[in-house]
């Protein structure tokens, strides 16, 4: 029942690869008591399910690419759905990827009230992802992938902090906790 999240807070929150967003994330849901849904770890929690689907998804995340927009969409909402009874809002975390995705969004779910940019230098993002790959095994944490995520994270994900930008709702946070 899509009904159920019509009003739901929404907080989207971008930045680079490995800029810290999942980090952030946590330290809001332990003041705030939001939501947190990654796209990335639901996506990754369909790899890992070994579905048909999910293998087709890990050969374009290991290229760096996006995946099609309506999977990772379908998942957010499924998940935002599975939550609506607990949740006081939703931190939209790695979305939206290119400002389609953001529009896309907005026509199927709803507007978001703040879109959080989690800023870092790209020198830190490409240390902190390679350190990461010694331990995460995740297959975009390797030297190739990060420059690809990296490319496409400046050509197509920062004209979405542009976008929200026109609209007052952003806010810029550091990525660096310490
Ligand atoms: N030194 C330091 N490391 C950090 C900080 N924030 C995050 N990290 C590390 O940097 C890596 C990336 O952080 P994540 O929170 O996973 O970043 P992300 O933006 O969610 O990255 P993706 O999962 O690639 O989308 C992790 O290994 C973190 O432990 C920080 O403030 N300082
Ligand atoms: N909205 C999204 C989120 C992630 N993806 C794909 C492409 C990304 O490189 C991978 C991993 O996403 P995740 O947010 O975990 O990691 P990065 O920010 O790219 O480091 O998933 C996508 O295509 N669309
Ligand atoms: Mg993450």
């Amino acid at each position: 029942m899509a009904d159920k999240i019509k009003d739901a807070k929404i907080v989207f929150v971008v930045g680079g690869p490995g800029s810290g967003k999942g980090t952030q994330c946590e330290k809001i849901v332990a003041k705030y008591g939001y939501t947190h849904l990654s796209s990335g770890d639901l996506l990754r929690a369909e790899v890992a399910s070994g579905s048909e689907r999910g293998k087709q998804l890990q050969a374009i995340m290991q290229k760096g690419e996006l995946v099609p927009l309506d999977t990772v969409l379908d998942m957010i909402k499924d998940a935002m759905i599975a939550k609506a009874d607990v949740s006081k809002g939703y931190l939209i975390d790695g979305y939206p990827r290119e400002v389609k995705q953001g529009e896309e969004f907005e026509k199927k779910i709803g507007a978001p009230a703040l879109l959080l940019y989690v800023d870092a230098k790209a020198e830190t993002m490409v240390q902190r992802l390679m350190k990461r790959g010694e331990t995460s095994g995740r297959a975009d944490d390797n030297e190739e992938t990060i420059k690809k995520r990296l490319d496409l994270y400046y050509k197509a994900t920062e004209p979405v902090i542009a976008y929200y930008e026109k609209r007052g709702i952003v806010r810029k946070v550091s990525g660096n906790t310490d």
